[in-house]
């Protein structure tokens, strides 16, 4: 039989007072998914994510989490594990005695602390105090408590905050390892390149209400414009060929970087396929083609304006 979905909510609404914090959210995770929650400030990730942690109930809607429909009751999900707001840790005591500590109250005989500690790569500070600890190495502290118990969905708000290039690896490699092995993971976060290097999926929230939901893949369409930094061996004849290439529309911000002469274009991909092709045609070498933002950013940005002049 086929695993339920990990997530499945149909109309939230949340309020604190006045403030309709979520608005008539539909959301879908399945088993094995990285899915990214992106969204301005004041979005309703953290109020979304808290929901699905157990630490609030909808005011309306249905919310079905690991196949089993939630109450009205403030309880952790069965199989669910994570935080917002940061991971809850004892300062005073070490990250293996914080470990150790989480597995009594559990009553769980079986966690390895020792493997949880070495995922996200704290093994040579174990037995540190907490209170020491940077941002990000609570982060991975706050990880590694999450997948002693061997969660079926984890729930992250902002796990890649303060963390350094060596710590993201891990963490990203934790994440990604557990959804290979069929568990959801739903993140939040303020980078874009984040979500795009860990998420297949990702629901875009803008004052509550889902402005995009699905692959990221789907955000970017072929006919869309994108703005593009262009580098080549002869950066003239190239703005020449931009200009005569149908669909190319040349941005006046075109820049020098470092002493190399940068063009910035707009175009759909069709377009820019053909632009490539004529500079090559042409023994033009393309040194750098980049967008100036990523899809998802742009997406992002175009989709939370959208909605706010709405
Ligand atoms: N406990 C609360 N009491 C009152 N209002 C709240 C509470 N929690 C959240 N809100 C309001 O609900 C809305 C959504 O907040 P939320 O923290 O979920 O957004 P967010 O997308 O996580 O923002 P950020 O990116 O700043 O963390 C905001 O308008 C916020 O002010």
């Amino acid at each position: 039989m086929d695993a339920p979905p990990s997530v499945r909510a149909r109309g939230i609404t949340k309020y604190f007072g006045e403030v309709v914090a979520l608005d008539s959210v539909d959301l879908d995770v399945a088993p094995g998914q990285i899915h990214g929650l992106v969204g301005p400030n004041g979005a309703g990730k953290t109020t979304l994510l808290g929901l699905l942690l157990g630490l609030a109930v909808p005011d309306r809607g249905e919310l079905e989490i690991l196949g089993t429909p939630v109450g009205r009751a403030l309880a952790v999900p069965e199989g669910v594990a994570g935080f917002v707001d940061g991971p809850g840790l004892y300062p005073s005591m070490t990250a293996r005695q914080n470990l150790a500590a989480l597995a009594q109250l559990r009553g769980d005989g079986t966690m390895n602390i020792d493997d949880a500690i070495d995922q996200v790569g704290l093994t040579d500070v174990a037995d540190d105090r907490v209170r020491g600890f940077s941002l990000g190495m609570r982060q991975r502290l706050g990880l590694a408590a999450a997948l002693l118990t061997k969660p079926r969905l984890l729930i992250l708000d902002e796990p890649s905050n303060g963390l350094d290039p060596a710590g993201k690896k891990h963490v990203y490699g934790v994440l990604t390892r557990l959804a290979a092995d069929g568990t959801a993971v739903m993140l939040s976060s303020h980078r874009m390149d984040d979500v795009e290097a860990l998420c297949s999926e990702v629901t875009i929230l803008s004052t509550g209400r889902v402005a995009f939901s699905g692959p990221i893949s789907k955000l970017a369409s072929e006919d869309s414009e994108l703005d593009y930094r262009v580098i080549t061996s002869n950066p003239a004849a190239a703005r020449r060929i931009a200009r005569e290439t149908k669909g190319i529309r040349l941005r006046d911000e075109d820049a020098v970087q470092e002493g190399v002469e940068l063009l910035v274009i707009s175009a759909s991909v069709p377009a820019l396929d053909e632009f490539v092709k004529r500079l090559v045609r042409d023994d033009i070498a393309v040194r750098e083609l980049a967008p100036v933002v990523s899809p998802l950013e742009a997406a992002f940005i175009a989709l939370t304006e959208q909605q706010e002049t709405n």
